[in-house]
């Protein structure tokens, strides 16, 4: 199996190839790819590291030697958040920098997983989708917004507030990646109760995380060690059903004919093929379903802004 980490160089970038060069099953190769000139160094750096992972490293302006063959394409390349702005506000840059990168994958590696981690996720998983259809190779069943981080945060936060073991906790997470588009799902979380109030204290924590750690480093980004720690949790999945393992779930933003919006995330079984089945959420909550009508609009917005961008 082949990975590639667009955007290698980066904060989540390396964090996630040494994530990945440590713990993809042995055979796996792993190419990196960066704007930055450093990046044959990142991968010179990682190869010194004794595991059974091949790694190479590209810099400058073209990717294509970095998606000769891959079999699942990351992508986290473009510009983070700084205090005082919204993720929307990464679309001016984040955008141009998804379609190009995604006009390559097209062309080098048509039949690869994509999985999307720069921001506005929202808006540049249409784009990529956008991007792929015009290309004539659009196959939605391999296109993936990563959302695992504000499933792992939810794992954390509730875990730490309820005392609830982390190897059993489960934490529903669906809707799209930004704000009030985030939606927890406490209710299914099994072992816990919640009052009112803790609900809406924790589903803002939630949905806030990533302010919260915007903020806390103060304007030296956005959140890039436990990004990376949920970006290779979604790899590995992929990889382990990309290979023939069964019953492998994770919480995903697709095009997966949700009655909400073209682009929604919730629960996906991962197969062979990428997206084997789009499963159902189940029952909300008054007030998750309260949420989720109140942010629709939101969600709506940010993809028909991408999908307008390469329109
Ligand atoms: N999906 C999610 O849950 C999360 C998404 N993010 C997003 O991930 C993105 C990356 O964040 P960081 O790694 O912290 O930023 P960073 O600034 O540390 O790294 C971004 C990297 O992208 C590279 N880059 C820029 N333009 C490029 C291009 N055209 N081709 C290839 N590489 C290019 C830069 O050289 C840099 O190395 C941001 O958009 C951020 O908002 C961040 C955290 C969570
Ligand atoms: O908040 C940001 O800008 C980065 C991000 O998506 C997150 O940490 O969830």
């Amino acid at each position: 199996m082949k990975v590639a980490v667009l955007g290698a160089a980066g904060g989540i970038g390396q964090a996630l190839a040494l994530l990945l060069k440590t713990t993809l099953p042995a055979g796996s190769a792993l190419s990196l790819y960066d704007i930055a000139p450093v990046t044959p160094g990142v991968a010179a750096d990682l190869s010194h590291i004794p595991t059974g992972v091949s790694v190479v490293g590209f810099g400058g302006e073209d990717p294509t030697a970095a998606l000769e063959g891959a079999d699942i394409v990351l992508i986290s390349a473009g510009v983070a958040r700084k205090p005082g702005m919204d993720r929307a506000d990464l679309f001016n840059v984040n955008a141009g920098i998804v379609k190009n990168l995604i006009e390559k994958v097209a062309a080098t590696c048509p039949t690869a997983c994509i999985g999307i981690i720069t921001n506005p996720v929202n808006t540049t998983v249409p784009i990529a989708a956008e991007v792929l259809k015009k290309a004539g190779v659009y196959d939605k069943k391999k296109l993936f917004g990563i959302t695992t981080l504000d499933v792992i945060r939810g794992e954390t936060f509730i875990s730490e507030a309820k005392g609830i073991d982390l190897a059993d906790i489960k934490v529903p997470v669906i809707g799209g990646h930004s704000g009030v588009t985030i939606l927890p799902l406490l209710s299914q979380v099994v072992g816990a109760s919640f009052t009112d109030e803790e609900v809406e204290k924790m589903t803002h924590r939630i949905q806030n995380a990533g302010t919260e750690v915007v903020e806390a480093k103060a304007g030296g980004g956005s959140a890039t060690l436990s990004m990376g720690q949920a970006a290779c949790r979604f790899a590995l999945s992929l990889v382990d059903a990309l290979s023939g393992k069964a019953d492998v779930i994770e919480y995903t933003y697709v095009d997966g004919g949700s009655e909400h919006a073209q682009f929604f995330a919730q629960p996906v079984l991962l197969g062979k093929n990428g997206v084997e089945k789009v499963l159902p959420y189940g029952e909300l909550s008054a007030f998750e379903q309260n949420a989720m009508d109140k942010m629709l609009d939101t969600l709506k917005g940010d993809i028909k802004l991408g999908v307008e961008f390469v329109k």
